[in-house]
């Protein structure tokens, strides 16, 4: 599991083993994992190039100490001070091991070149880590500038994001890679922060922490959880999963329902609805059958004009036996408040933006502050789709999805997803689990059979089994 601790949580554990360790040791071990990553990324150190940009706090004095172990090994390093008061213990260091202060004179034109005339290889992002508020003063600014296309390492996070909440008001840095301190940090997982934050490294400090506020599931966490057939299973102790979606008018939605649903992880598929897509149904996927008892509904894509009554059937079975239902898409529309029976929401930014009454661009800009307003009026958990999709409880605990590819973003792909969580519902999983570990196998699968190149929707369900094939032994 990739843990997201908060600003609050960190600052303590901080706090507890550096009243154990010989003051500096902290920051020199993160000092020491970022110049590690900066010089694996670089692929040599000697003669290269690298421009630390350096904060008042001690982000700064992480790049400043990562400098100079560079400056050591050879590198040409050269500090671009954005205050008059840097971390002292840092910068003499640096300039120890032979490393340069940028003069105030030459920090200007518009390609600032370092001393050696040629632009930097890389910048060490460190003006401001989890002490920082979101925005950047115009010193920053003007500095990341005059380096633009300079690839950036971010120390601990992107300078100018909002740590806790993955929100990134304008301006804000943009790296190429993070290299963080301890734990991840929701900057990390959420979107927008994460984004900005590219590919994440954690270097440990050894830090004892509570449970974190957000998390992300990885391949074994997913294999620990996936339902698997006993020796002794039949189709009904495996579950089976009732989908009611598609209409006259949206027979694709029902059949991409059931693709996600027929993935194989439940023991047997109902559909119930239209008689014509019930037809197409059977012809595409022959194993599907009529009404009857099921473990898990999965309801309303492609419903259209029926949304509000096929909502109303299958919730009114879900109280009599206790079901878990899966609520998508024209349905999502007709839910009044909190549900009385298990439910999982999965509604993209359009969707809860309606559900919310708030704009489409609200939602997008704080996914995470949404998605858990969400699932606490509405009681149930609710997954945001998206790039990296969330899935939160009403008591704010919250996943984010980090598989998946861009070319998932294609019609029908969420209706593929809605089936393959209603199917984990029918096997037995909560819905926190359920959600989350399907959204997982969804955006794998969907790599999986992209391989760099566009897909359709129907593929991605097909797909689910090579990627549990995939999975390391649980
Ligand atoms: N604690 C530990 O054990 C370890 C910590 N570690 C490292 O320390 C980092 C946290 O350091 P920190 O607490 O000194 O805060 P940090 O983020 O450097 O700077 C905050 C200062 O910046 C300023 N400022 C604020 N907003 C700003 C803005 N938008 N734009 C510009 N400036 C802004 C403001 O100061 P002001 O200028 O207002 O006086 C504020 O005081 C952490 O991320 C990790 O990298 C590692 O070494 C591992 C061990
Ligand atoms: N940029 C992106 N990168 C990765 N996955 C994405 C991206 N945009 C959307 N997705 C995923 O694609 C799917 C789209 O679902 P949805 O918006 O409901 O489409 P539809 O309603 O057509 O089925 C979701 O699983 C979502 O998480
Ligand atoms: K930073």
């Amino acid at each position: 599991m990739r843990q997201a601790h908060t600003v609050e949580q960190v600052r303590a554990a901080e706090a507890a083993l550096m009243a154990r360790l010989p003051e500096g040791a902290l920051m020199m071990r993160a000092a020491h994992g970022l110049a590690q990553a900066v010089a694996d990324w670089l692929g040599s150190t000697y003669g290269r190039r690298v421009l630390l940009l350096v904060g008042s706090g001690d982000n700064g004095g992480d790049a400043l100490h990562a400098g100079a172990l560079l400056a050591r090994r050879g590198a040409g390093v050269e500090a671009w001070l954005l205050s008059d008061q840097v971390h002292a213990g840092g910068l003499a260091a640096l300039r120890a091991a032979g490393g340069q202060v940028v003069p105030a004179g030459v920090q200007t034109g518009p390609r600032w070149g370092t001393r050696w005339g040629a632009r930097p290889e890389v910048v060490v992002d460190g003006i401001v880590g989890i002490g920082g508020r979101p925005g950047l003063r115009p010193a920053a600014q003007e500095a990341l500038a005059r380096v633009e296309g300079v690839p950036v390492v971010a120390v601990d996070v992107p300078s100018g994001v909002d740590v806790d909440t993955g929100e990134a008001p304008q301006p804000h840095v943009r790296a190429t890679f993070t290299v963080t301190f301890g734990t991840h940090k929701a900057a990390h997982l959420v979107d927008p922060a994460a984004r900005a934050a590219g590919t994440v490294h954690l270097v440990d400090l050894g830090l004892d922490l509570p449970a974190p506020g957000v998390e992300s599931l990885q391949a074994a966490d997913v294999s620990r959880l996936l339902p698997r057939p006993s020796d002794d299973a039949h189709k009904y102790t495996r579950g089976v999963v009732g989908v009611r979606a598609g209409s006259a008018t949206y027979p694709g939605a029902g059949l991409l329902s059931v693709a996600g649903a027929a993935c194989g992880l439940a023991g047997m598929v109902r559909y119930v609805g239209d008689a014509a897509v019930a037809d197409r149904v059977r012809q595409a996927h022959p194993e599907v059958v009529g009404a009857g008892r099921v473990q898990a509904w999965v309801v309303g894509s492609g419903t259209g004009d029926d949304a509000a009554a096929t909502l109303a059937e299958a919730l009114a079975d879900a109280r009599e036996h206790r079901l878990p239902v899966l609520v998508d898409a024209d349905a999502l529309h007709h839910l009044t408040g909190p549900l009385d029976v298990p439910a999982v929401l999965t509604p993209h930014a359009g969707e809860l933006a309606a559900m919310l009454d708030e704009d489409r661009a609200e939602i997008e800009a704080r996914p995470l502050h949404f998605a858990r307003e969400a699932a606490r009026r509405y009681g149930c958990v609710v997954l945001l789709k998206g790039r990296h999709t969330l899935v939160s409880t009403p008591d704010g605990r919250t996943r984010a999805t980090t598989t998946g590819t861009p070319w998932l973003a294609t019609a029908g792909a969420g209706d593929v997803l809605g089936g393959v969580i209603g199917a984990l519902l029918a096997a037995g999983l909560d819905p926190f689990d359920a959600a989350s570990v399907g959204s997982w196998l969804h955006g794998a699968a969907a790599t999986l059979v992209s391989r760099g190149g566009p897909l359709v929707a129907g593929q991605v369900g097909g797909a689910v089994a090579d990627v549990v094939r995939a999975l390391p032994a649980p």
